[in-house]
């Protein structure tokens, strides 16, 4: 049977890939249950340098959290509950021993750019499309999302990108700030030889580094401010507003 989350390894890369691209990779619980045990997987593993995460097929990244599942949580402390979970994957994530990059092969939209912004470093394919669509479904982030891009681009350009909800081209992203390179051609081949540069360095050199990045983090405040987020947005989810927009999406 295949796995919703799935490891490959090549050359000291953990290749962390989300398995779904029939629903566009979009995250259930078991991938985040998974998810969370393949962090565990690398974290134990001398052998990953670095750690890559990417989706299944050239059409999404990820599609955010599995609205066809999530739908059935209709009060606050239902979607709390899961909010919770995969923050605390994310934060986990965003403060991950080891280098983390985000392979935009494809669409991240909603919850996808919440894991892409919990990475360090963003790269994409020239075709893929990013958007924190939330509030068009009169939520906001709530996996942590918005907190972690504050801490990785000019505020006012986060605001911007969260509250417009829309779509952004790759080419814009680099612009922004939020993608650090396009990756042009053959994106699985590519981005294998864009990582490999990475690995040339000793896994202590790379995890002093890493450390380094994460030290300027007051980590106790992003905590939070993540539990805030996920506060506001539990409180939203739970509103008619809400479940009419999903109703929306999955009717159509
Ligand atoms: C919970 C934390 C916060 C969140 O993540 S809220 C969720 C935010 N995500 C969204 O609103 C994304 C909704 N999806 C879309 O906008 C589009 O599907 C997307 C990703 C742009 C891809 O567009 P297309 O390539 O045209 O594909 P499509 O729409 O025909 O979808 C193909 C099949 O995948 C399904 N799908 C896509 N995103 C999903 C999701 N998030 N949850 C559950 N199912 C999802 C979609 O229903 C369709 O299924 P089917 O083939 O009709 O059975």
């Amino acid at each position: 049977m295949k796995e919703k989350v799935h490891i490959k390894r090549l050359e000291n890369v953990a290749y962390i890939t989300i398995n779904r691209p029939e629903k566009r990779n979009a995250m259930d619980m078991e991938s985040m249950d998974l998810l969370e045990k393949k962090l565990d997987e690398i974290e134990n593993n001398q052998a990953d340098k670095v750690v890559a995460i990417t989706g299944a097929g050239n059409e999404a990244f990820c599609s955010g959290g599995d609205l066809s599942v999530f739908h059935h949580l209709r009060t606050k402390e239902e979607a709390h509950a899961m909010l919770q979970k995969m923050s605390q994957v994310l934060f986990r994530l965003f403060l991950f021993p080891k280098p983390t990059v985000a392979l935009l092969n494809g669409t991240a939209v909603g919850g996808g750019c919440e894991i892409a912004s919990a990475c360090d470093i963003r790269v994409s394919a020239p075709h893929a499309k990013f958007g924190f669509v939330q509030g068009k479904l009169a939520i906001t982030t709530g996996w942590g999302g918005t907190s972690m891009l504050l801490e990785r681009i000019e505020p006012a350009k986060a605001l911007e990108i969260v509250m417009t909800a829309r779509m952004y081209s790759a080419k814009e992203g680099k612009n922004l700030g939020f993608i650090s390179s396009l990756i042009e051609g053959d994106f699985k081949k590519e981005s294998e030889r864009y990582l490999s540069s990475y690995v040339n360095l000793n896994s202590d050199v790379l995890a002093a580094y890493k450390a380094r990045f994460t030290d300027r983090i007051d980590r106790e405040k992003l905590q939070q401010r993540i539990e805030r987020e996920i506060d506001d947005c539990s409180t939203l989810w739970a509103k008619d507003a809400h479940h009419d927009a999903v109703d929306k999406f999955i009717r159509k």
